[in-house]
């Protein structure tokens, strides 16, 4: 078994993304049996431990359906409109169905603004990290309502993959109408055949990777950028057929089953990387000694309390310096208060924050997911 399949034996926490040709069966209305089945085996992944967030596209489409227009209309308003309809639909099938296992269900729209904006960004992050913690699956799409651009141009494997970076996923799995990436377009090539498992730099996809169907919007060329997209934060890619039986719970089981897409760099460096190149460094956060220790040796996250002092011109969400008393760098970090809120609550236990501040945001400083130690 590749080793890339054998990391996924392991993996925590998915984000998985069902693409609008494969929810409304080519167009036939939301496939409802479909549905069902994915809960049932998302039911199943938690149960085994894994963490799902569902990206779910199909409002468009469903919308359509809905409103009986069997033509995709050019007009952005028009698209809108039945995104904002066929919502409903989707919404109400996942919510339904999760019933059946006792699981919560929350709506996440975002758009690319949410993922570019520091202070939305970390919003999001710490939404769906909490709703995680509860045991919640969120389901996301993108806010068609207010977005106009990506209406036209946006497809739902590049939100799955900011998803994956927002939550820091292990894998992305895409589950598309074909059994994955083949090395040219099946409906145009009869010849082509199923790459099993490649690395995600490797330049050969991109050329295989055509446009995509009637209903969807990116093809298997967004679905090799998404992959790309996704490696940042250290998450492997697969993409493979959602209409295969129990296919999640092969993928979870290491099957070897539509195609893995492995990223050249380990998860670990990719995601210092990710955040180290994110920003640049806004100000600092100099520790005491316990603090030093606690996220060096003990892989905790800063915590007020064991800040002394802070300097700089920062903002919720952008990057700060972590030192040690002496000035010597111990990590980098996106920090969860402003400059004027971390210095009422420095050196502060985290159960007073609420009565200093007057609200109550994280309880960390910088939590360790978004901090990489120098
Ligand atoms: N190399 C390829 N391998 C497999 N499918 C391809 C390839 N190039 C283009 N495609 C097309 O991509 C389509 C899937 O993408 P898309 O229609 O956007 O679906 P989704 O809504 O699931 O994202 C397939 O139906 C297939 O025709
Ligand atoms: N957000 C929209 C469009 C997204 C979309 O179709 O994307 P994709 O499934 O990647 O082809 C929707 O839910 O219909």
């Amino acid at each position: 078994m590749s080793l890339g399949r054998e990391k996924l034996k392991r993996s925590k926490r998915w984000v998985v993304k069902i693409g609008s040709a494969l929810l409304t069966n080519d167009g036939q209305g939301l496939d409802l049996a479909a549905i069902a089945r994915w809960v049932d085996q998302i039911a199943a992944l938690k149960q085994s431990g894994i963490e799902v967030v569902l990206v779910s596209s199909g409002s468009v489409a469903e919308g359509m359906t809905r409103l009986g227009w069997s033509d995709r209309p050019q007009e952005v308003y028009k698209l809108q409109a039945a995104a904002a309809v066929g919502q409903m639909g989707l919404v109400q099938a996942y919510e339904t169905n999760f019933r059946r296992h006792d699981t919560h269900t929350a709506q996440i729209l975002l758009t690319h603004e949410d993922h570019s904006n520091r202070k939305r960004y970390l919003n999001a992050q710490a939404t769906l990290r909490a709703l995680l913690g509860m045991g919640v699956v969120p389901v996301v799409n993108e806010n068609d309502t207010v977005v106009t651009k990506e209406i036209r141009f946006g497809d739902n494997d590049t939100l799955g993959a900011l998803v994956a970076n927002l939550v820091e996923a292990d894998a992305l799995i895409l589950l598309t109408d074909q059994q994955g990436l083949f090395t040219a377009d099946p409906r145009q090539d009869p010849t082509a055949t199923l790459i099993s498992e490649a690395r995600t730099e490797d330049d050969a996809l991109v050329a295989m990777a055509g446009d995509g169907g009637r209903l969807g919007r990116g093809g298997m060329a967004t679905k090799v950028r998404a992959a790309r997209l996704a490696a940042r934060s250290g998450a492997v890619t697969v993409i493979a057929s959602g209409r295969e039986d129990n296919v999640l719970l092969r993928i979870r089981d290491a099957e070897a089953v539509g195609t893995l897409l492995v990223p050249e760099q380990s998860p670990v460096v990719a995601r210092k990387q990710w955040i180290a190149g994110h920003l640049q460094a806004r100000g600092n956060l100099v520790l005491d000694e316990g603090a030093v220790k606690a996220l060096k040796e003990r892989g905790k996250s800063l915590l007020p309390a064991g800040v002394r002092s802070v300097s700089g011109d920062f903002s919720r969400g952008e990057m700060v310096i972590i030192s040690d008393e002496l000035g010597r760098i111990v990590a980098r970090g996106l920090v969860n208060y402003g400059l004027d809120d971390a210095e009422r609550i420095i050196g502060k236990p985290s159960r007073e924050i609420e009565s200093i501040l007057g609200f109550m945001g994280e309880e960390e400083l910088v939590h360790r997911d978004n901090l990489v130690l120098a």
